[in-house]
C-alpha cells in the first residue's frame, strides 16, 4: 500500500457517508426521470438549500449525478439503483449499510470486551432497521440466486427448508427453477409478513411456505429433500453452528442433500478479504457470530454424520462459498 492509499482508506466513509444521505433523503427518485434545480428539490424533499446544494454537487463529483445549467438529474446508472421506482432499487442493502455504521465506528469498544456494541438486525432491531436489513437481503440475493439456483441439480428433490431464509429468495428461484418443488421458509416470526409479501409478488404462495420460529429453540420439522441455509451461521458461535447444523442434516430425508451458504474464510483465515471484515461486522453486532473457515464448516458438517462434504464450484462475489453434503 502506499501513503496516499492508506489516507484515501482512512477518509473513505466520507463517500460511503454522501451516498448513505442521498439515499436516506431520497434525493435520486425525483431526479430519476426529470432535471431539478436546488431550490425545487429542497422544496420536494423539505431539506435546507445550502446543505442540499453541497450533497448534490458531491454525488456528482462521485459520478452518480449530472450537472447542466444549474440543475441536477440521476445518471442512468442511478436512476436503475437508487431510484425508488426501479425495479432494480438498491437502496433497502444500503440502508442497512447505514444503520450498521454506528457500530463500526465503536468497533474498538467491541475488540476491547469481545461485546457487541449495537442491537442485532435480526433479532432486536426496530421496525425501519428490519425492513432494511430484510428487503436489503432482498436485493442482495436477488442477484445472485437465479444464477445459484440454475448451478445446483434438485432434480427429483420434491420438499426444500430454506432455514433462515428471510424475505425467501432463494426458495423462490430455487422453486421457479425446478417446477416440482415446495419449499418452507423458516425464519424468526417478525420475519413473515417480508417473506410472505416476497412471495407472493412472485405467484408462489401456493407452493411455499412460511414457518416461523427460532432454529437454536423450536421445531423445524422432518422429512426434506434438500435444505438450505444460507448467511445464517456466521451470526451464531460454533457450538450454536454445530447444534444447527446437526439439526438441519436430522431433518432431512436419507440421501437429502445439506447445502451452506456463508463468506468463508481460507483456513489461516486472513484472506479473503471480505469474510474477514465481515467477522468483524458480526463482532460488532452479535454475541458469538463470526465469519467461518472452510474447514471449520467441514467438521461441523463431519459431525453431523453427512457424507460426500464439499464445496461447489460456483464463482460467487465477495468469498462467498456453498458447501454440500448428503445424509
Ligand atoms: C443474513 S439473513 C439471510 C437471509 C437469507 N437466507 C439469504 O441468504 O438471503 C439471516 C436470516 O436469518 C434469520 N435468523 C437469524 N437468527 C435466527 C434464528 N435464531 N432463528 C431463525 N431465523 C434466524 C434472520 O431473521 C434473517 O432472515
Amino acid at each position: 500500500m502506499t501513503l496516499p492509499e492508506l489516507l484515501q482508506l482512512s477518509g473513505s466513509y466520507w463517500s460511503t457517508c454522501t451516498l448513505h444521505a442521498g439515499v436516506k433523503l431520497d434525493v435520486f427518485t425525483p431526479l430519476a426521470d426529470r432535471s431539478l434545480t436546488v431550490s425545487q428539490l429542497a422544496r420536494l424533499i423539505a431539506a435546507d438549500e445550502r446543505g442540499l446544494d453541497m450533497l448534490l454537487n458531491a454525488l456528482t463529483a462521485m459520478d452518480l449525478l449530472s450537472k447542466e445549467e444549474g440543475t441536477f438529474r440521476a445518471t442512468p446508472f442511478s436512476a436503475e439503483y437508487l431510484s425508488t421506482t426501479s425495479d432494480t432499487y438498491m437502496g433497502h442493502i444500503i440502508m442497512h449499510h447505514h444503520h450498521l455504521v454506528v457500530g463500526w465506528s465503536r468497533l474498538d469498544e467491541a475488540v476491547k470486551n469481545g461485546a457487541p456494541v449495537r442491537r442485532r438486525s435480526s433479532h432486536e432491531a426496530r421496525a425501519a432497521e428490519r425492513e432494511s436489513f430484510l428487503l436489503g437481503m432482498f436485493d442482495l440475493a436477488s442477484l445472485l440466486a437465479p444464477k445459484v439456483a440454475a448451478q445446483i441439480e434438485l432434480n427429483g428433490r420434491r420438499r426444500m427448508l430454506d432455514l433462515a431464509g428471510g424475505p425467501g429468495t432463494y426458495a423462490i428461484h430455487f422453486c421457479k427453477r425446478n417446477p416440482d418443488l415446495t419449499a418452507v421458509i423458516f425464519d424468526l416470526p417478525t420475519t413473515r409478513p417480508f417473506a410472505e409479501q416476497t412471495v407472493d409478488r412472485f405467484g408462489l404462495s401456493g407452493r411455499i411456505a412460511f414457518r416461523a420460529g427460532d432454529i437454536t429453540t423450536d421445531d423445524i420439522g422432518t422429512g426434506y429433500d434438500v435444505i438450505w441455509v444460507s448467511h445464517l451461521l456466521h451470526s451464531e458461535g460454533p457450538a450454536a453452528c454445530a447444534a444447527i447444523v446437526a439439526k438441519a442434516a436430522a431433518a432431512l430425508n436419507d440421501g437429502g442433500l445439506l447445502l451452506i451458504q456463508e463468506f468463508i474464510l481460507n483456513d489461516n483465515r486472513v484472506a479473503p478479504l471480505h469474510p474477514a471484515l465481515f467477522s468483524l461486522n458480526m463482532l460488532v453486532g452479535t454475541p458469538a457470530g463470526k465469519a467461518y473457515a472452510q474447514g471449520e464448516l467441514q467438521e461441523m458438517m463431519k459431525a453431523a454424520g453427512l457424507r460426500g462434504i464439499r464445496r461447489l464450484e460456483i464463482d460467487l462475489p465477495n468469498g462467498a462459498g456453498i458447501m454440500a453434503g448428503t445424509r
